[in-house]
């Protein structure tokens, strides 16, 4: 099939990445020339990598080269899709911008995903005027690697938008799982609440957070604890998402003190150097100094 994947981006690239691999023709498209070039390097790159650790063949990484191309141009894009993706900035009116748009040039028929985070698809997928072919494919970071696409259902999908998601997600070699169009999915829901609990405990001194970390990572194990994981995606995009939540779900979803705390030092995580942890080159070399707090 034909995907477009509008977002060159961290999640574009990988969306591109797995659909030029599982045989699909790919046309990936951002803003900026600059920004789809360096979209289709860290691609080739990616590929690369994956030919050395021999999880793919080296003629497996060509033809998925030629089969991927990039533009600027929103009309090339999507106007032979059968697919597109988009995985543009979390916020709505960008997202909704994007859709009325691309609805412009792509054929009637075609299948329109967002690869949303948290925002409703529901309210995503209005924006069309015929909604029903509107669904959430929600990859997981970095998508050439993880293996599972969280489907998601809007209010307003059809019954042959979903097979035809089950029958992408396949063609991908992704595990898909479905999930009602609610507040945080499953993933970012469960994915918050075992972080928001953890990062509580942290404060009330039930244990340090090396060793809140290290009890999830083995005794249920976790490739990572639940603390890290806060740092490896961002404290920032934590909280947000964790107020989000909180506003639609309750106040179990608070975000506490010592990570709003954080926030406001500026102390993101990785990309910031430190966040819970103190970070050099990607790697944790060890623990902030986070203080006494108490809620
Ligand atoms: N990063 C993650 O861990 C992660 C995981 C799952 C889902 N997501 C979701 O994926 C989406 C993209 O996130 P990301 O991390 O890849 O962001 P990103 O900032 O890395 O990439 C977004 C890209 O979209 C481009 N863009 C902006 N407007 C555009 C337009 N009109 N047309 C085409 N491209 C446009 C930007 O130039 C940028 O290159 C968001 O909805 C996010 O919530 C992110």
């Amino acid at each position: 099939m034909n995907v477009a994947v509008l977002g060159a981006g961290a999640m574009g690239h990988g969306i591109a990445h797995v659909s030029a691999l599982g045989g699909h023709s790919v046309i990936v498209r951002d803003v900026e020339q600059e920004l789809v070039e360096n979209g289709l390097e860290q691609i080739e790159e990616n590929l690369e990598g994956g030919v050395e650790r021999e999880k793919i063949t080296p003629a497996e990484k060509d033809d998925a080269i030629e089969r991927l191309t990039g533009t600027v141009s929103l009309e090339t894009a999507v106007e032979d899709a059968d697919l597109v993706i988009e995985a543009v900035p979390e916020e709505l009116e960008i997202k909704r911008a994007v859709f009325e748009e691309a609805e412009e040039f792509a054929p009637s028929d075609a299948i329109m995903a967002t690869n949303t985070s948290s925002l409703s698809v529901t309210e995503i997928a209005s924006v069309f005027e015929d909604p029903s072919r509107c669904i959430g494919l929600h990859f997981f970071n970095p998508a050439h690697i993880m293996p599972l696409v969280e489907i998601v259902v809007a209010e307003q999908t059809s019954g042959d938008t979903k097979e035809f998601a089950d029958h992408y997600v396949e063609s991908i070699e992704k595990t898909p799982t479905t999930v009602t169009d609610v507040p945080g999915f499953a993933s970012s829901r469960l994915g918050a609440m075992f972080s928001l609990e953890a990062i509580r405990m942290a404060q009330e001194g039930v244990a340090s957070i090396e060793d809140i970390d290290e009890t999830m990572r083995l005794g249920y194990n976790l490739p990572m604890g639940p603390i890290e994981l806060v740092d490896h995606t961002g404290v920032d995009v934590n909280v947000e998402v964790m107020e989000y939540l909180r506003e639609e779900l309750g106040e179990r979803f608070k975000p506490p003190q010592l990570l709003k705390r954080k926030l406001r030092a500026g102390k993101l995580g990785r990309k910031t150097g430190e966040g819970f942890y103190v970070w050099e080159d990607g790697e944790i070399v060890g623990v902030s100094d986070t203080g006494d707090v108490t809620e």
